[in-house]
């Protein structure tokens, strides 16, 4: 929309000066109409006395002004004030725009026409981080303005005295080339090994640790003592004929650790030195289920990292394959599936316990396991997408740091840190090597507590190490530490010891021993809370928790008090979804429901989302801005309950068991409150879907619907329609709300109106249907598992480049998408512009049912017109 203005007329503010409709629309913030008469070329940039660039900076259009100064605005000129823009810039604390300035070649130690320099300006004004800015870049900290004054005497005199301190600290330092040099990068990369080491209890993980430090010399005592522990342990043989079918099998996975028996608590984090490799950060985790709500902040992909899944190879092969097919899904579930695959660090399985079964050596003292290398295989028949999966096991006795497998490890770590080093990580400046130091002193400094505020950081930083770092200087800095292990950054606040944070925090609030004292309704005050964890300060405990999703603030009779849903033991209340609650008896009342399932054979997933759910149901029902505040919002074991005066919502997790794990998420109000319902119902998911985005950004998730006749009539087991069943239908149909599926159990076709949109067809104009969306609606961990599925050659022929071909691309653009290191069947995804339903029928028509069943299962139903979304 342009008015007048840009069809050329003027207007004059006071009657004496003339703006162009460039610096009116400059003055006014109206970027569009900038941009409108820059293009139209008819309109002088630096019209004088006040050009429209200065006009923009006096009145903080940072986005105007970088507009003009791209198109080549002169920056220098002064305007009617006297002033060049650097000085407005500098006056008004805009940095973005003095870096711009400084790298367009402007002159930073220019007088105005008043002579006032732009430090005595910034300094004048308050803005430290622009006296720093211009300290970095060298300007004349003596320069004094006309009344031959110094820009430090100018912070003193206007209550600057922050300022004042910085510029004298500088000159009588003798640091300030000091300073600035630690903040340039160098060329060495900021980047240092990790190690994950993950598997179920009592596998090895610990004994693998020590013994990948262990000299040789004290592993021959550790052997010996272990091997004592163990003699006593029944050896089970393996068995030779892995168990394919895994899927078919009840659940055999427990998180428990053997009885009498001393289990690593929490993350074991540490820095070791291992020979012929040097620094590496190892993070041990439990393999007990209790602490898995906070893996996700650990878990997350960096090329520097290599994850090891330890199995023990005395167990049966069907515990092999499922104990590992869990750490890959969990591995895979809490990574984002959209990365190019160099992102991801190598995954490796580790064989344990091989010296306790009859496994031979080859010449060279390697152990030759077939089983072992039989489980890997099985493995990744059944999860075909994980990127960087070793083709071999590593087959170690955790015990006997001189065995072959350790040998060859380190052989491992030594290429990847080689390998790594040469990675586009990071880079390394003297600033971060001094945090490093100053580290060191913090964790003495605050052992108890090793957690401070983002800002005292900040502080700390400037007064012990650089004056001069800005706080993107710092912010870059903190962020590379984070991802090499030194600290644990969340944004507000910084933990500086990574050992304590994982042993002696989460080790110790997440423990079965804390959890079963634990209050069972789990909401705490922070006197409670101080009262059962003496260790620390309560309150900065619980900003650490609230921080890591596990607790909310909440008001109870007008008390502060906190919740921690991972604490929550109290059994779900009878009557809570009572048939013959009076408000839902009539015939008036809808029912609706839907299940959220992992993809079938992936179990244990969910029961760590489960309790950041119930924090940001929790959170939402406190802000009124997602959920009307009238709701009121119960909480038990799995399971959660909204209520409010015309409907209400119950969330509950069922117990894993096979063939998978579900959240249910039930509705039933007023149908007079239809709409209503089906907006709520709404919210409800996509505040799920945000709690599993933040700790399972890559899991897939089905969603089944449960059929609401069945609901309505309180059937204890109401029949579930499968995804894949209802997105067919849509394909299928001629007129999609003609649709009705059968329902066995009962008997009746129920149609999709009622299983969607609780039987009201108006609201079919806020849908859009699955099938007709864009094949880049189709979350990506959907992508990358059709993507394991395409990607490997068919033997006949039948795959990603026969659909390229069948979708319609042209050769050349084929023949583009075929580069390795990549996915083809990715590049194929995001490239191609065609429907849901279009790619599943040509999916089918290629033969490869396997792939369409993927998708049919697990793309959206259907999308939500108006920024929302339902079932997606
Ligand atoms: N003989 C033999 N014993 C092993 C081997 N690996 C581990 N062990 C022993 O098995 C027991 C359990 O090993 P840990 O290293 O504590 O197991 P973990 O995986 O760390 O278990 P959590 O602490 O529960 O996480 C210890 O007694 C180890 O000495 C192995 O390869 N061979």
């Amino acid at each position: 929309m342009h008015t007048c203005i840009s069809r050329g007329s003027s207007y004059s503010p006071s009657g004496s000066i003339e703006y162009t409709p460039l610096q009116l629309a400059a003055k006014e913030g109206n970027y569009e109409e900038v941009e409108f008469l820059l293009e139209s070329e008819e309109n002088p940039l630096d019209t004088g006395p006040d050009p429209a660039l200065h006009l923009a900076l006096r009145k903080g259009h940072v986005e105007i002004a970088f507009r003009l100064l791209e198109k080549g605005a002169n920056f220098e000129i002064r305007d009617s004030y006297g002033d060049y823009p650097i000085h407005i810039a500098c006056a008004k604390g805009l940095l973005n725009i003095v870096e711009k300035l400084s790298s367009l070649g402007c002159n930073l130690e220019k007088p105005n026409s008043k002579g006032l320099f732009p430090l005595h300006l910034a300094a004048k004004k308050g803005h430290i981080h622009i006296v720093r800015y211009l300290c970095v870049v060298g300007c004349n900290i003596d320069a004094r303005n006309a009344d031959n004054i110094r820009a430090d005497i100018t912070a003193l005199k206007y209550g600057h005295q922050d300022i004042a301190d910085l510029l004298d600290r500088l000159r009588h330092s003798g640091q300030r080339d000091h300073y600035v040099r630690q903040l340039v990068p160098t060329t060495k990369p900021a980047f240092r090994l990790i190690l994950r080491v993950l598997g179920h209890c009592a596998v090895g993980k610990t004994a693998f640790i020590k013994s990948l430090h262990a000299g040789l010399f004290s592993s021959l005592f550790k052997r010996s003592s272990s091997l004592q522990s163990n003699k006593s342990r029944p050896s089970s043989p393996i068995t030779t004929q892995i168990e394919m079918d895994v899927t078919s099998r009840h659940n055999s996975l427990t998180f428990e650790p053997p009885i009498h028996y001393h289990s690593t608590k929490g993350i074991h984090i540490q820095n070791i030195d291992i020979s012929g490799v040097g620094d590496v950060t190892v993070l041990e985790f439990s393999g007990q289920e209790n602490y898995f709500p906070v893996y996700h902040n650990f878990l997350s992909p960096s090329p520097n990292v290599l994850t090891v899944i330890l199995f023990n190879l005395e167990d049966s092969p069907l515990v092999q394959i499922q104990q590992v097919c869990f750490w890959i899904n969990f591995i895979l579930a809490r990574q984002p599936a959209d990365l190019l695959p160099s992102s991801y660090g190598k995954v490796h399985l580790v064989a344990t316990h091989v010296d306790l079964t009859r496994t031979p050596k080859n010449q060279n003292g390697e152990w030759i396991s077939t089983d072992a290398q039989k489980t890997l295989e099985a493995v990744k028949k059944l999860i075909p997408h994980v990127y960087n999966l070793d083709p071999n096991v590593l087959i170690v006795d955790c015990t006997a740091p001189a065995c072959h497998g350790f040998k060859q490890f380190k052989a491992l770590l030594a290429s990847l840190k080689h390998a790594s080093s040469t990675l586009s990580v990071g880079n390394w400046t003297g600033l971060m090597e001094s945090i490093v130091t100053l580290l060191g002193n913090l964790r003495k400094g605050f052992e108890q507590f090793p957690v401070l505020f983002k800002d005292d950081i900040y502080e700390i930083i400037r007064n012990d190490v650089n004056p001069l770092a800005s706080d993107d200087h710092i912010e870059d800095a903190l962020l590379q530490l984070h991802k090499m292990g030194e600290v644990f950054y969340t944004g507000d606040l910084v933990v500086v010891c990574l050992t304590w944070l994982g042993k002696n925090l989460i080790g110790e609030l997440l423990s079965n021993e804390f959890i079963s004292n634990a209050r069972t309704t789990g909401v705490y005050t922070a006197d409670d809370f101080q009262a059962c964890f003496t260790e620390c300060d309560a309150l900065g405990t619980i900003q650490l928790m609230e921080s890591l999703h596990l607790c909310v603030q909440c008001l109870v009779d007008d008390d502060v008090e906190y919740e921690f849903p991972i604490y929550n033991q109290t059994e779900t209340l009878p009557g809570l979804w009572d048939a013959h609650d009076p408000r839902y008896k009539s015939d008036e009342t809808i029912y609706g429901g839907i299940q959220l399932h992992t993809p079938p054979n992936t179990l244990h997933l969910l029961f760590s989302v489960f309790s950041h759910i119930q924090v940001e149901l929790r959170k939402a029902t406190l802000n009124n801005q997602s959920i009307d505040n009238e709701t009121d919002l119960y909480q038990w074991f799995r399971g959660s309950k909204l209520s409010t005066d015309n409907f209400e919502t119950m969330i509950t997790l069922n117990k894993p068991q096979i063939p998978s794990e579900f959240i249910e998420v039930k509705i039933r109000g007023s149908e007079s409150f239809t709409s209503d319902v089906f907006h709520f119902f709404n919210q409800v998911l996509e505040i799920i879907d945000q709690a599993i985005l933040i700790v399972c950004p890559g899991i897939i998730i089905e969603k089944h619907v449960l059929s609401p006749h069945e609901l309505c009539i309180h059937c204890p087991d109401p029949y579930v329609y499968d995804p894949a069943d209802i997105f067919a239908a849509t394909l299928d149909a001629e007129s999609v709300l003609d649709i009705a599926l059968y329902n066995p159990n009962i008997d009746i076709h129920e149609s999709i109106t009622s299983l969607i949109m609780f039987g009201d067809a108006d609201l079919a104009n806020e849908i859009e249907w699955g099938c007709t969306l864009k094949i880049n609606a189709l979350p990506a961990p959907v992508k990358l598992k059709v993507c394991g599925l395409l990607d490997p050659p068919e033997p006949q022929g039948k795959d990603w480049c026969l659909l390229a071909f069948r979708l319609g691309l042209e050769s050349e653009v084929i023949a583009s998408l075929d580069l390795p290191h990549t996915s083809r069947t990715m590049r194929l995804l995001n490239a191609v512009d065609c429907t849901i339903g279009a790619l599943i029928a040509n999916l089918h028509d290629l033969g490869r049912k396997d792939v369409a069943d993927v998708v049919l299962r697990s793309a959206p139903l259907v999308h939500l017109v108006k920024n929302s979304s339902l079932l997606d």
